[in-house]
């Protein structure tokens, strides 16, 4: 089993490798940058690199901190995603937002395997439910409540989960995504994000996942 853990930044990174600091070539934790895109490119070339090795990852999980819808997901705990949803993939219309999928494009949601999304969410208590990624962090009450109009099971945002579905889906590979929510979505207050205490809390749950992720066989759960 080889597990690719994707992060947007390093301070994520090391956050994940120390509860892996064990686990040789099982687990590879990389920073693949701030966004979606960067996020996808990153990803994709990982996966490829390990393809053209003979060593093709078996699963891709996108961690990090994120923001929380409040008051479902408070800061301090963790979201695993049941859905990888892009929430501002698509065109602004006079109606309101349509989604790509509706002017007959691509696709907005990816589903990580439902048995995983139950045994992460049991194993850390991470609550489950859609995790959107947005290009642009929220910063008003306004935006934060017209999301989860949208988008009434999404318990967090973050800026890299589409991106790196997208990377695995084109490599026929499982996804999941595994945040800690380190400020409430709404009103910008950059200086209040507990970035630390977010981090710690990721640590702490990929500690407790490490065993799930490493007995899990995606060839049982397609
Ligand atoms: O400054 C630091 O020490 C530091 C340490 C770890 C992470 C950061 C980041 O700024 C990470 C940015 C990353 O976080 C996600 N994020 C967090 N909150 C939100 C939000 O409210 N809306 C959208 N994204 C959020 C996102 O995935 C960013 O890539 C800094």
């Amino acid at each position: 089993m080889r597990i690719l853990v994707a992060t947007a930044v390093p301070a994520e990174r090391d956050a994940v490798a120390r509860a892996f600091a064990e686990s040789g070539r099982e687990v590879e934790v990389l920073a693949a940058g701030v966004g979606p895109a960067r996020a996808a490119a990153t990803t994709a070339t990982a996966l490829t690199r390990a393809a053209l090795e003979g060593a093709p990852y078996d699963l891709v999980v996108s961690a990090g901190i994120a923001g929380g819808f409040a008051p479902d997901a408070p800061v301090g705990s963790l979201v695993v995603a049941d859905e990888i949803t892009a929430a501002d993939l698509g065109a602004e219309t006079a109606d309101g937002f349509l989604p790509v999928t509706e002017l007959g494009f691509g696709t907005v949601t990816h589903r990580p395997p439902e048995v995983l999304v139950r045994e992460v969410a049991a194993a850390t208590g991470a609550r489950p439910g859609a995790v959107l990624t947005v290009s642009t962090v929220t910063g008003t009450a306004a935006r934060a409540t017209a999301l989860r109009e949208l988008h009434p099971t999404a318990l967090a945002e973050a800026m890299e989960g589409f991106g790196v579905a997208e990377a695995a889906a084109a490599h026929r590979t499982p996804v999941l995504e595994l945040r800690a929510v380190s400020n409430p979505v709404g009103p910008r207050d950059r200086a209040a994000w507990r970035i630390g205490e977010a981090l710690a809390a990721l640590t702490e749950a990929f500690g407790k996942l490490a065993p799930v992720l490493k007995g899990w066989n995606p060839h049982d759960h397609r």
